[in-house]
């Protein structure tokens, strides 16, 4: 029994989000892996629709984390600054597949005088966000050390990363292109998946939630379906040198079959 709302009928994923750029991205494959998809078919997810998957969004002051949250979870966009204290969450329920997955989104202070009290409720994310300016190039040099920081709460083989660019808005197209170019490199070098984003416009805002819920999802039916050692006849066990997998979680790489 779910005792939770039901789920907003704009928040239903049928299909795999597409990531932004292939040359950062966690997978780029078309569907959902094909264990997930027969699992969710066969009402085979276990305890999966009944968790919530944590996921935190760190980044320097100002970035746009809370603007970011705000407008997906809540659709408005508040242009004066009022900075976080400590932290904040929004709960956001999906159905993936046929099968409710709720996404808790913790909101956590980017002034170092709360980090202290932010990076308590780091610990037991599923999922990291990591956002920057991509009008500053600072806080795009700042984002590996947030990660590290977040990554000292938790098993940073199983966690999916997200690097995110905020405020796409303001960027010109000629200054875009040069910031993307150093942001793809640091995605890259952190095995996130990088996105860009306008809290302003919407941008990219659903696109990318989106994404964030199907991979979270994804990985958690993956590790239910590893915990319950089920292993069907017919399920399709394929090793292929040519996957396009760029970065494998530690729980992806710990499957023994891969799409
Ligand atoms: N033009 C534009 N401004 C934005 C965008 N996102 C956020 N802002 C502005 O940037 C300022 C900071 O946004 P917040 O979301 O509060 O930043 P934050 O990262 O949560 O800051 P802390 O809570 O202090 O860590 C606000 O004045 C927002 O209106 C965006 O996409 N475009
Ligand atoms: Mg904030």
């Amino acid at each position: 029994m779910n005792l939770l709302a039901p789920v907003r009928r704009d928040r239903v994923l049928a299909e795999l989000p597409q990531c932004l750029r292939k040359e950062a991205a966690l997978h780029v494959h078309k569907d959902f892996h094909p264990r997930v998809t027969g699992a969710c078919q066969e009402h085979r997810t276990g305890t999966v629709g009944f968790k919530i998957s944590k996921v935190i969004v760190v980044g320097d002051l100002s970035v746009g984390k809370t603007c970011l949250i705000n407008r997906f979870c809540k659709d408005t966009f508040d242009k004066n600054y009022k900075a976080t204290i400590g932290v904040d969450f929004e709960m956001e329920r999906f159905e993936v597949l046929g099968v409710p997955f709720s996404l808790q989104l913790w909101d956590t202070a980017g002034q170092e005088r709360f980090k202290c009290i932010a990076s308590t409720y780091y610990r037991g994310a599923q999922a990291i966000i990591i956002v920057f300016n991509l009008n500053d190039v600072a806080s795009l040099e700042h984002t590996k050390q947030w990660l590290a920081d977040a990554l000292k709460e938790n098993d940073p083989s199983s966690v999916l990363l997200f690097l995110v660019g905020s405020k796409k808005d303001l960027s010109t197209p000629a200054q875009y292109v040069l910031m993307e170019k150093d942001a793809l490199r640091v995605a890259q070098e952190m095995k996130a998946e990088y996105w860009a984003v306008s809290s302003l416009t919407g941008e990219n805002v659903r696109e990318f939630f989106f994404r964030v819920a199907a991979l979270t999802f994804e990985a958690n039916v993956l590790a239910e379906l590893e915990k319950s050692g089920v292993r069907r006849i017919g399920d399709v066990v394929r090793i292929n040198s040519d996957d396009n997998n760029l970065y494998q979680t530690a729980s992806k790489k710990k499957s023994t079959c891969c799409p």
